[in-house]
């Protein structure tokens, strides 16, 4: 175990102290906290997670390895990871190595035998802020924070068309009776595996695709992928979902591409205070009266008020312990979304039929 020391210092200048994990350097970004009890590689590999560190309050991180197939995309893009219990050991006998080496080997630098009740407990309360992890910076408190002055604030952020695919590709096959086009903002793998379960083709593109590049392909539907990022400067993605809603084809929008079809029916979006990531959220489903378990990773969310006040659009789910929205779909068109993860790698599967839903819609 690799028991060099690290600090996690606070954009409010709250300091930890802690061993660390990893790759040796220097990293910031945005922190925040999944409350999950497992799937950490799916998580340090969801692409959502761009330019953000993440603390699991789950106190045993690495004790399972990692697998390779086990991934919502090619590598992890986080800005780092803190952990209580770190282990180097694993128990399962098809992992294909350590945690550990998964971290060095893309880069990421982590801290643990962090206090993570008291730290989770601090970001609640004061909110989400920058954060910066250093195993370099140990005795110069100046330099950490002239590191972590270098980290851009998340609100404002555009940061889809650098972690999305540079070419189209296709995932599924082929003879499929069914076929999408994913706007790629950052898309997580099992969202594919679930149309493709389902008879569906798919080809993603990059995030900056016109629609005429899509509609080339001749899609049955549309698919506004989730990804990292601010909503609220994406201009360019709701001008093309604008577009996307004028060929009266389906659409269905997860998590961030929920966000951008809800701004493109003229609803604003917001940073919430700390955000909701984990894996048992509870949502209320407006139109069956059924409750959901789900799994959510998102810092920012569309304004209730305008999705009440609205005469495109109305709310299909809500989020039962803070009331958000989380889920709309058009009045007058075959398109909705929902804030939530229903493609859940991790997480539970409650809500896989709004994949199902998508698929009756595009065969109507
Ligand atoms: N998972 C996502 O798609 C996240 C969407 C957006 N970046 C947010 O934090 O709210």
């Amino acid at each position: 175990m690799n028991k060099q020391k690290a600090t996690l210092l606070l954009a409010d200048g709250t300091m930890f102290k802690g061993t660390l994990i990893g790759s040796p350097g220097t990293n910031g970004g945005e922190i925040c906290f999944n409350t999950g009890m497992t799937g950490y590689q799916e998580i340090y590999t969801d692409p959502s997670y761009t330019g953000q560190i993440i603390v699991s309050t789950t106190s045993h991180i690495g004790n399972y390895g990692v697998i390779d197939t086990e991934v919502e995309s090619h590598y992890p893009t986080i800005a780092g990871i803190v952990v209580n219990s770190f282990s180097e050991i694993y128990s399962r006998l098809d992992a294909s190595g350590s945690l550990q080496n998964y971290l060095e080997k893309y880069n990421i630098t982590g801290i643990a035998d962090i206090d993570t009740r008291k730290l989770v407990r601090h970001i609640r309360s004061k909110g989400a802020m920058n954060a910066i992890i250093s195993s370099e910076y140990e005795e110069d408190l100046a330099g950490l924070k002239a590191q972590l002055n270098l980290v851009p604030d998340m609100n404002g952020l555009e940061l889809s068309s650098q972690v999305c695919t540079k070419e189209p590709f296709f995932f599924g096959d082929e003879a499929s009776p069914l076929k999408v086009a994913c706007l790629d903002f950052g898309i997580k793998l099992n969202i594919l595996r679930n149309l493709a379960d389902r008879g569906v083709y798919c080809k993603v593109f990059p995030a900056k695709s016109t629609l005429k590049e899509l509609q080339d392909w001749n899609p049955d539907g549309y698919f506004l992928s989730n990804g990292p990022g601010d909503p609220a400067v994406m201009g360019y993605a709701v001008n093309t979902t604008k577009e996307i809603l004028e060929t009266g084809k389906p659409v269905f929008g997860i998590c961030l591409g929920h966000q951008i079809l809800a701004e493109a029916c003229g609803i604003s979006t917001y940073k919430m205070h700390h955000g909701h990531r984990g894996l048992n959220h509870p949502i209320k489903n407006i139109l069956t009266g059924k409750s959901e378990i789900t799994s959510q990773n998102h810092g920012f969310v569309v304004k209730r008020e305008d999705v009440e006040n609205s005469e495109v659009v109305e709310m299909t789910h809500y989020h039962l312990n803070d009331n958000t929205v989380a889920g709309i779909k058009l009045k007058n068109k075959p398109a909705f979304s929902v804030q939530y993860h229903p493609e859940s790698s991790p997480g539970p599967h409650d809500s896989r039929y709004l994949f199902d839903d998508f698929i009756s819609l595009m065969n109507k």
